[in-house]
């Protein structure tokens, strides 16, 4: 496609590279690096020309913003200043990271130091509210300044359109009930993801306290639910499990081209998938140099997981899932055991998945014998997959790797709002593997 630009009528955003900017001195049309897409188009870049169009016309509705307080890099975040009466409304879509102090939040607010049009103006934590991010996250002083972080109840709405709600289970629901209508929200947690509030509290412990808010969220496997995330206020980000497992899964079944009995998961998650909470079994001492399974039988992704199996069978699956806390800081492999269906092999699974994934930007099929690694992943929002033989005739061995806490959890979360927000969804999140 021709390298034509569409102009939106709308302010400049900065350009992208990887530090915010002064807001320029006289406002200019804003010219998105979207090609104008043909009527009929099904390349990656033809969609994500489509996609950013929305956005660019809704750009003309939507009241210009302010810059929250300074964009030229401050020596150390603690410096900033506000940002002078005279700076000119720029066109950025404003977010709040509530929960910012936590390791999902942090990778929120690292992975939008490389984006161009989300510009956070809140940030919360509970027990480090009141502090500067910098100091809770050193490593983050040079990126683009932010907010203090404040407790949830002092977030000042008006001045946000987007949410990245990264707080623990069971506490999220309330939250997100309670913020305004205006606010797009994506959720990390798991209090959104399951349709049914009778399997929720069957699973999370308790009765859900926003059935009526639950019944119209999407359900954010970006691939498997573009649309639906694309004209949702409230997106449930899958769990790091269900993503790496659902992303192989659903179209092989959708397909019928494995059965809906005898699904085995063996998974491994690095720690950093438990949060940043004091727990003792995520010591040092008691964390490295070994392994071990937990939530044997009964983790609480296995209702979710069964969820999107079940939908895309046509019947309900139940699966064997046994999840393991492995010796590293992230990084998620699923091993998926599964029958072939009648005259089926195991290049035919290969074949589906690079057709439905072919035009994908995270979802990669690995060459055929190419084990897929946690480490080609590490940092990025990529999903690298695999498909084997079973030496048990008639079975294969589908393997699945992600960053549990990139396309796990805050890499997918950004490109659920890239969409909802209508720009092309791979925006700040094309970093490459950190390897070795
Ligand atoms: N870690 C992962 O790999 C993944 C996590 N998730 C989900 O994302 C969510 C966040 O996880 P993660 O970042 O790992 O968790 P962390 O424990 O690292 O962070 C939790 C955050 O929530 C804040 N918080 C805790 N309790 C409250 C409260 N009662 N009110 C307000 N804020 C509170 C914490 O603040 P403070 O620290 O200041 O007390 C912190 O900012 C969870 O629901 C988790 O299950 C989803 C996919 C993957
Ligand atoms: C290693 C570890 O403890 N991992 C977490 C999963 C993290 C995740 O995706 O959890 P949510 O469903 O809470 O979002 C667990 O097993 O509970």
């Amino acid at each position: 496609m021709s390298a034509q630009t569409l102009t939106c009528g709308v302010r400049p955003a900065p350009p992208c590279n990887g530090r915010r900017q002064a807001p320029r001195a006289s406002p200019r049309a804003f010219r998105c690096h979207a090609a104008a897409a043909p009527a009929v188009g099904t390349s990656l870049r033809d969609r994500q020309a489509r996609a950013f169009a929305p956005w660019c016309a809704q750009g003309s509705r939507r009241t210009p913003i302010r810059r929250p307080p300074t964009y030229s890099r401050p020596s150390t975040l603690a410096q900033v200043s506000p940002a002078p009466s005279s700076s000119k409304a720029t066109e950025q879509v404003r977010v709040a990271v509530l929960g910012a102090s936590g390791y999902t939040g942090e990778e929120v607010v690292r992975l939008l130091s490389q984006h161009p049009h989300f510009t956070i103006t809140a940030m919360t934590g509970n027990r480090e509210a009141g502090k500067e991010f910098s100091e809770v996250f050193p490593h983050l002083r040079t990126a683009p300044a932010v907010p203090r972080l404040t407790k949830i109840e002092d977030v000042a709405w008006e001045g946000v359109d987007a949410a990245f709600c990264c707080l623990p289970h069971g506490t999220t629901q309330e939250v997100v009930a309670g913020l305004p209508r205006h606010v797009k929200v994506v959720d990390l947690s798991a209090d959104f993801r399951l349709r049914d509030p009778a399997l929720y509290a069957e699973w999370y412990g308790g009765e859900h306290r926003a059935v009526a808010l639950q019944g119209e969220v999407a359900y954010g496997l970006t691939e498997l639910h573009r649309e639906a995330v694309r004209s949702a206020r409230v997106v449930a980000n899958p769990g790091c499990y269900p993503t790496s497992v659902q992303l192989p899964l659903v179209p092989l079944l959708a397909a019928g081209l494995i059965l809906p009995r005898d699904i085995i998961i063996d998974a491994k998650s690095g720690v950093s998938g438990a949060g940043r909470s004091a727990k003792v079994n995520l010591l040092y001492t008691e964390a490295t140099e070994g392994m071990n399974a937990y939530g044997v039988g009964k983790h609480r992704h296995m209702p979710e997981i069964e969820q999107g199996l079940t939908d895309a069978a046509g019947e309900q699956v139940t699966v064997s899932f046994t999840p393991h806390l492995i010796p590293m800081t992230r990084g998620m492999e699923s091993d998926c055991y599964v029958r072939l269906a009648d005259g089926v092999s195991v290049e035919d699974l290969r074949a589906a998945l690079e057709t439905k994934y072919a035009n994908e930007p995270f979802v990669h099929v690995l060459p055929a014998g190419i084990v897929p690694q946690t480490h080609h992943v590490r940092g990025t929002n990529y999903n690298h997959i695999q498909v084997f033989k079973d030496r048990q005739s008639g079975r294969a061995i589908v393997i699945s790797v992600i960053d549990n806490l990139v396309k796990g959890a805050s890499g997918q979360a950004i490109q659920n709002l890239n969409i909802m927000c209508g720009m092309p969804e791979t925006t700040g999140l094309l970093q490459q593997a950190l390897f070795p």
